[in-house]
């Protein structure tokens, strides 16, 4: 198919993508842009498209309206598609998908068949100890642990040199410390390698600790592409307000382009508003906008308390209509129904105007 103009000088280039299945489409307008060696992410609630979007960059659903190009190559329009097995890229999904009679290195060479015996024994070695694997080839995968497995798929997908590694929500089956370890370990062999890859996941915290840019996915649409820091402080909407981070809203009246007027008292921010005084608004409260102070005068009352060992989150109630958290270190320990001194200390003011 077509090459791309030099001057497009992303790896993966998504560009107003639309499929579905039967009559409708499940998504549409999805752009997205990862350069040579980034992590993306795909990360919406269960249903959102994430894994249609994942079906259509590996060249199993075919587009509806849009282009994907890799690597400088148009891989997908409207009646036109690479084959799958041609477009250079891995997967490994949630079930890891080992094949149960060979062995962990016969697994990984299964990719490998190009090669010849020696080069494919040098290259399943140097993948194991990539992995760290090296003392597991000869078991079989019923033998090994989930983690073990879900390394095992990633060399295999690696096997081939893969373009791009799509990682369909490859840790859900494991518990969630060893969650957290190998969803850092594979961002350690992506990046070491300098491979690309997107991820499908809908636990946010996975997300921001493995992906440099994350889509924020609703109803089949791409609510904000962009990286972790901007999602949590300068998110687009209030769908991703609410969706990424904890935190909830509380009604407020702006005072000004950077001030607005609340029951927690009057909150400021880095950030300019071009609305007019008056505008009744709704301010995001994070838990971690909220600091303990002995000698403010708003005493809240505690509804809630979620003990997490170095913290407790609290849920306040300040009226009836103004409830909001807040994180403390835990030896701030407070009872339930106890009034405590906090006051709001945001340098991010995130507000929308309520509709
Ligand atoms: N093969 C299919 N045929 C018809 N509809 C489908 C098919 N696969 C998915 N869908 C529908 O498309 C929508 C999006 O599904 P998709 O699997 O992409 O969502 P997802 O965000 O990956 O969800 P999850 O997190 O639950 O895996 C859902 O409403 C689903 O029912």
């Amino acid at each position: 198919m077509a090459t791309v103009q030099p001057e497009d000088h992303w790896l993966l280039d998504v560009e107003d993508l639309a499929c579905g299945y039967g009559s409708h489409n499940v998504v549409s307008q999805i752009n997205l842009s990862l350069s040579q060696g980034d992590i993306g992410c795909l990360l919406g609630p269960s249903g959102c498209g994430k894994s249609t979007i994942l079906r259509a960059i590996a060249g199993f659903l075919p587009l509806r309206e849009g282009r994907i190009n890799l690597a400088g190559q148009v891989i997908s329009l409207p009646g036109k598609a690479v084959p799958p097995e041609k477009r250079r890229i891995g997967m490994v999904f949630q079930d890891y998908a080992l094949f149960p009679h060979l062995t962990v290195a016969e697994n990984i060479a299964f990719g490998l068949r190009g090669l010849d015996r020696a080069e494919r024994q040098q290259k399943v070695r140097e993948l194991l100890d990539l992995v760290h694997l090296q003392d597991l080839a000869d078991e079989h995968p019923y033998a090994l642990s989930g983690g073990q497995q879900q390394r095992v798929a990633l060399a295999r997908a690696l096997a081939p040199e893969p373009t791009l590694i799509l990682l369909d929500e490859p840790f859900s089956n494991l518990d969630a410390d060893l969650r957290r370890r190998l969803s850092l370990d594979v961002r350690d062999i992506l990046k070491t390698l300098g491979i690309s890859a997107i991820l499908v996941t809908h636990d946010q915290q996975e997300a921001f600790a493995m992906c440099d840019q994350v889509a924020v996915l609703k109803e089949g649409r791409i609510q904000q592409w962009d990286v972790p820091y901007n999602l949590y402080h300068e998110p687009a909407n209030r769908f991703v307000a609410s969706f990424v981070g904890q935190g909830g809203f509380v009604k407020g009246r702006a005072l000004g382009p950077d001030s607005i007027e609340s029951e927690l008292g009057v909150i400021q921010g880095n950030r300019a508003y071009t609305w007019p005084p008056g505008t009744l608004v709704d301010v995001l409260i994070r838990p971690d906008d909220i600091v303990y102070d002995a000698d403010s005068p708003l005493r809240p009352r505690v509804v809630e308390k979620t003990f997490a060992g170095t913290s407790t989150l609290y849920r306040f109630r300040l009226s009836a209509e103004t409830e909001f958290e807040a994180l403390f270190r835990s030896h701030l320990d407070f009872r339930l129904g106890e009034q405590v001194p906090v006051r709001v200390a945001a340098d991010h003011l995130i507000a929308f105007e309520r509709t």
